[in-house]
């Protein structure tokens, strides 16, 4: 199945970066068996005989962290780590990547151009080793803009191949690792891209759908199931909220339902698979079930007392 239907469908207003994604679905020519284009969190060749899962982002000075708060080491980080999530999000192991920066002519904030770019590199190097992701080029460029980053990383299936976002089914049963919300305060650097969850998880049991959580749970769960072709029903007393969305009080389930930038997984499993999986529990950071997929389409949340509501797809989007 696709993963994206047609333009307009769904009761969302999906703003102006999905309309152009799904603009980009329909407008490109349509690839042969065994690739995935635009609309996964990853896209897939086909290499004779072997695939190479290929994801890029871009990440921008004002948007994605803040060069005046943040140390530079730490948006290496993030900008090598976002790669490695989309990477996770489709089991997919790292081979390597490439980063191509926009450097601001001066500098900023004291710290020369040529600083700047060693200091991001320093910041990814850890993370490239530690997840064998080697950076094995890029490109340089100085402007009179903002810092901004790319970072392009390829990986390769396992045995079981990728996990695409619109496998799930009715009746299977949803499942995220770690918790949810508060990311600005520290998780949008420091977060540990899933990658050995992603790979572990898989091998336990054949996953159905996975993506990860980028722009927050309400609305990435309604991509999932939108490009899944399924409703789902979500608890939110299930929900894992992280301490960081405690702090906030009241408003705690609405931030891990709508902060974005978690970086965890969302899974959609067979109900035997995810009994297993959650019994065995071979993660350490944890994997909550929140709910299960039916037929239909929407994402409706339902409270402990029984009663349910439509769950508003907040989250983040570029307008
Ligand atoms: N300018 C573009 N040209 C081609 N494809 C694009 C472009 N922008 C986005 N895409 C594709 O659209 C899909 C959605 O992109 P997006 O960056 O939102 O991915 P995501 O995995 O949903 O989010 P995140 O990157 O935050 O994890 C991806 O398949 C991506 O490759
Ligand atoms: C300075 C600053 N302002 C706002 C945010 C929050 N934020 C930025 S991008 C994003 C979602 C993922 O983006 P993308 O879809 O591009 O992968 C979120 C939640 C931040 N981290 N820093
Ligand atoms: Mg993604």
């Amino acid at each position: 199945m696709s993963p994206l239907c047609g333009p307009h469908s769904g009761p969302y207003d999906w703003g102006m970066e999905l309309e152009f994604v799904r603009w980009l679905h329909e407008r490109l020519p349509a690839l042969s068996e065994g690739q995935i284009g635009v609309g996964d969190d990853a896209a897939v060749v086909a290499l004779g005989g072997s695939q190479l899962v290929a994801t890029a982002d871009l990440l921008i000075d004002g948007v994605h962290f803040d060069t005046s708060q943040h140390a530079i080491e730490r948006i290496g980080r993030k900008s090598l780590g976002v790669n490695l999530s989309d990477l996770a999000a489709m089991a997919a192991r790292p081979v390597g990547c490439l980063v191509s920066l926009a450097l601001p002519r001066g500098g900023v904030g004291g710290v020369t151009t040529q600083q700047l770019a060693m200091r991001l590199v320093e910041g990814m190097a850890p993370l490239a080793k530690e997840f064998g992701c080697p950076i094995i080029g890029g490109d340089t460029n100085v402007h009179s803009g903002p810092l901004v980053i790319n970072v392009t990383a390829f990986g390769e299936p396992t045995e079981r191949g990728v996990v695409r976002r619109d496998g799930a089914r009715p009746g299977d049963v949803l499942l995220v690792t770690g918790d949810l919300g508060g990311s600005l305060s520290a998780k949008q650097f420091d977060f540990t891209p899933r990658v050995h969850e992603a790979l572990t998880l898989h091998a336990a049991a054949p996953l159905r759908a996975l993506m990860d959580l980028s722009d927050g749970l309400s609305l990435d769960l309604t991509r999932l199931c939108e490009a899944s072709g399924v409703a789902a029903l979500v608890d939110a007393d299930a929900i894992p909220i992280s301490n960081a969305a405690k702090m906030t009080g009241e408003a705690a389930l609405d931030h891990a339902l709508s902060d974005g930038e978690d970086f965890e997984l969302l899974i959609a499993a067979a109900p035997d698979d995810a009994k297993r999986l959650l019994a065995e529990m071979p993660v350490a950071c944890g994997l909550t079930r929140i709910g299960e997929t039916m037929a239909g389409s929407g994402v409706s949340l339902r409270y402990a007392d029984g009663t349910a509501t439509p769950l508003d797809a907040k989250g983040y989007q570029h307008q």
